[in-house]
């Protein structure tokens, strides 16, 4: 469908408009009474978000993402689905499987009796995909842009066989200065350290980024909070269908030799990611679904 075609069958009013965004990649623009968002179809991306009392994005998008078929999207809420990580079979696969870098359906947009807006993303497997991962699929994305920002993401299994999947919302926080922030509510919480040879470690206190920090969280709690001291702010993280939880940030060597980031980038984000991973495997049943949830509130002080 062209742009055209989207706004005349799911755009309403302003609140919801299709156009053509970088790189030519079809973006919608969400305004509503409480919030401000911009989400790329390419990839079923939320590219930012803007409560309309909050001075800041919610989100990190760097100004030198790509936005070209084939490539992810450096920032906002990459979908890694149905893998996180590298291939988990060591094929050459692209990492954070296929669903980010291809384009999504809409499926629906509408208003919700809280006057938010609600988009509803969606996908299924084709000769194409199935060529990568042999496996049927109905994948679909709600998106709430509210005064919170709500992700839910089901994968329906219409196959005969059980499915296998690992997933994340790898979610890019936008912070005012990454030496003054700090992850809590993983207080004493076991992780795989990823910088450090996959070792096992206990979370001591608040995690605070230092260096490059890489790590799985395990049985983690559904509330996490990241403390955004310089931006006098905490953005709220609150989820349901994860047991892990990741915490990335690249620091200073890898943001300068990431093309797609600005050297000095790794100061202005941190991702906190709403991750089945490692272990934190889904197996779905022929003829069910599962769904993961995020959903973002930023409280000021
Ligand atoms: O593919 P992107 O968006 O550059 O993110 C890469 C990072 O994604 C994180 O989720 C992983 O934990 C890191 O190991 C990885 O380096």
């Amino acid at each position: 469908m062209n742009i055209e075609q989207l706004n005349q069958k799911y755009g309403i009013g302003e609140q919801v408009v299709f156009k053509e965004g970088e790189g030519g990649l079809p973006f919608i623009h969400i305004k509503n009474e409480k919030a401000n968002a911009l989400i790329s179809i390419y990839g079923g991306q939320v590219l930012a978000f803007r409560p309309i009392h909050a001075q800041d994005d919610l989100l990190f998008l760097s100004k030198r993402a790509y936005y070209q078929q084939g490539k992810a999207i450096k920032g906002g809420v990459p979908i890694c689905w149905p893998w996180f990580g590298p291939d988990p079979e060591g094929k050459g696969r692209s990492a954070h499987g296929f669903m980010r870098n291809r384009m999504w359906d809409v499926i629906e947009t509408s208003t919700t009796p809280e006057n938010g807006t609600r988009i509803v993303l969606g996908s299924t497997d084709t000769e194409e995909t199935r060529s990568i991962w042999p496996r049927a699929f109905i994948l679909r994305l709600e998106i709430t842009i509210s005064d919170t920002l709500n992700l839910e993401l089901i994968t329906r299994n219409p196959g005969s066989q059980v499915c296998t999947i690992t997933q994340a919302f790898h979610t890019y926080f936008n912070v005012g200065d990454i030496r003054q922030t700090h992850v809590s509510s993983l207080e004493n919480t076991r992780y795989i350290d990823k910088v450090h040879d996959n070792l096992e470690k206990n979370q001591i206190g608040a995690v605070t980024i230092e260096a490059e920090v890489d790590r799985i969280y395990q049985s983690v709690d559904s509330n996490l909070i990241i403390h955004d001291t310089a931006r006098k702010r905490r953005i709220r993280i609150t989820s349901k269908g994860n047991r892990t939880a990741v915490v990335w940030n690249p620091w200073a060597k890898i943001s300068t030799e990431m093309a797609d980031l600005e050297d000095d980038d790794y100061l202005r984000f941190i991702c906190v990611e709403t991750t089945n991973a490692a272990t934190d495997r889904v197996h779905i049943q022929p003829g069910s679904e599962f769904r993961l949830v995020a959903n973002y509130r930023i409280e000021q002080d």
